[in-house]
């Protein structure tokens, strides 16, 4: 097993990623030596701990992080202030607070303030995930072949950059440093608008009347299946990316929506070689991701 950068991890909030990075410390090691965890609700804790996928389950996120040298936000991107101000006081000295929140504009805005001077913040984004949920829901080979993004604000401790860096890469993953506002940018567009149109889509065959609607789900093929996987997610997380990356996500809306009329007049006006060169440039970038992928 390799060094592991932390002695002690923290992870407040500990459903699909924070469960899974708990996993990848106990079965890959190289993360840190003791990872100790907080949730939300009772229940929640209690399913961590009969799970035994941590060394320790605490009811609060203040005791969560009392001796932790490193602590990992891992609960909806809206819950992180309330946690940030409720941790702050807690921070052990040079502590590396991190996260592994979808946005990372808002997560600098509401998280940075209350770092104190004597820890260091290193904002992170995992991109791996599924459309399942919660601490059953993990596992250790997620993080494997994906990126893992970090944001560090400009002036970041370089060690404290590194440290993190280190336990990604040990969990399996490519780390790359990104600036917040690319991200939120970049994310918008290949992550947040296909979460928004499959919420959409799904929406608009449920608004059918009762007898389309049963046809819809006995017929669905695999395209509306596709968007029913990630349909599944889990709304209280999909929320808060959406209200945490609103500038972003709303100019790649529109776009998509001045793309889309510009199809349906195609369609209506049956302009075949504009429907074609769309259709084409689809597939192309469909192979050309396989391409990246293999490579
Ligand atoms: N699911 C994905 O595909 C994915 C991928 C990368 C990053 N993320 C990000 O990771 C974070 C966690 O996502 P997830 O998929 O693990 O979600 P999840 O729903 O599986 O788990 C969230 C956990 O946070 C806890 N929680 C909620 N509010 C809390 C609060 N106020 N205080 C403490 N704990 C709280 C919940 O009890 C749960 O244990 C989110 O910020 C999300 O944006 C998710
Ligand atoms: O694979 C999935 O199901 C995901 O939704 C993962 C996914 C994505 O959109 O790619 C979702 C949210 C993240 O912040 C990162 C990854």
């Amino acid at each position: 097993m390799p060094d592991a950068p932390f002695r002690r991890l923290a992870l407040i909030g500990i459903g699909l990623i924070g469960s899974s990075l708990a996993r990848a410390a106990k079965e890959k090691g190289g993360i840190a030596d003791e990872v100790v965890a907080t949730a939300r609700s009772a229940a929640t804790r209690d399913t961590v701990r009969r799970l035994g996928i941590v060394d320790r389950v605490e009811d609060t996120a203040a005791a969560a992080v009392a001796g932790a040298d490193c602590v990992m936000l891992c609960a909806p991107v809206g819950a992180f202030a309330d946690i940030a101000a409720a941790i702050a006081p807690h921070l052990a000295r040079d502590a590396v607070l991190t996260d592994v929140g979808s946005t990372k504009g808002s997560v600098i805005r509401d998280v940075g303030p209350y770092v104190p001077d004597h820890a260091h913040f290193v904002p992170g984004h995992p991109i791996a995930g599924t459309e399942h949920s919660g601490p059953e829901a993990g596992f250790a080979t997620l993080f494997e072949g994906r990126y893992a993004i970090l944001t560090p604000p400009p002036g970041t401790d370089e060690a404290a950059v590194a440290k993190v860096a280190t336990l990604w890469r040990n969990a399996g993953s490519m780390v790359e440093i990104m600036e917040p506002q690319h991200h939120d940018k970049v994310f918008a567009i290949v992550s947040h608008l296909p979460h928004l149109i499959a919420f959409t889509i799904c929406g608009t065959a449920d608004d059918l009347e009762e007898e389309s609607r049963q046809a819809v789900l006995r017929f669905a093929a695999s395209g509306f299946r596709d968007f029913t996987r990630i349909a599944a997610s889990d709304p209280e997380m999909w929320r808060d990316v959406f209200l945490n990356n609103r500038e972003a996500l709303l100019e790649m809306a529109q776009r998509f929506t001045e793309d889309m009329t510009a199809m349906a007049r195609a369609v209506r006006w049956g302009d075949a070689s504009y429907i074609e060169d769309k259709i084409a440039r689809g597939r192309r970038i469909r192979r050309r991701l396989i391409e990246l992928r293999q490579a």
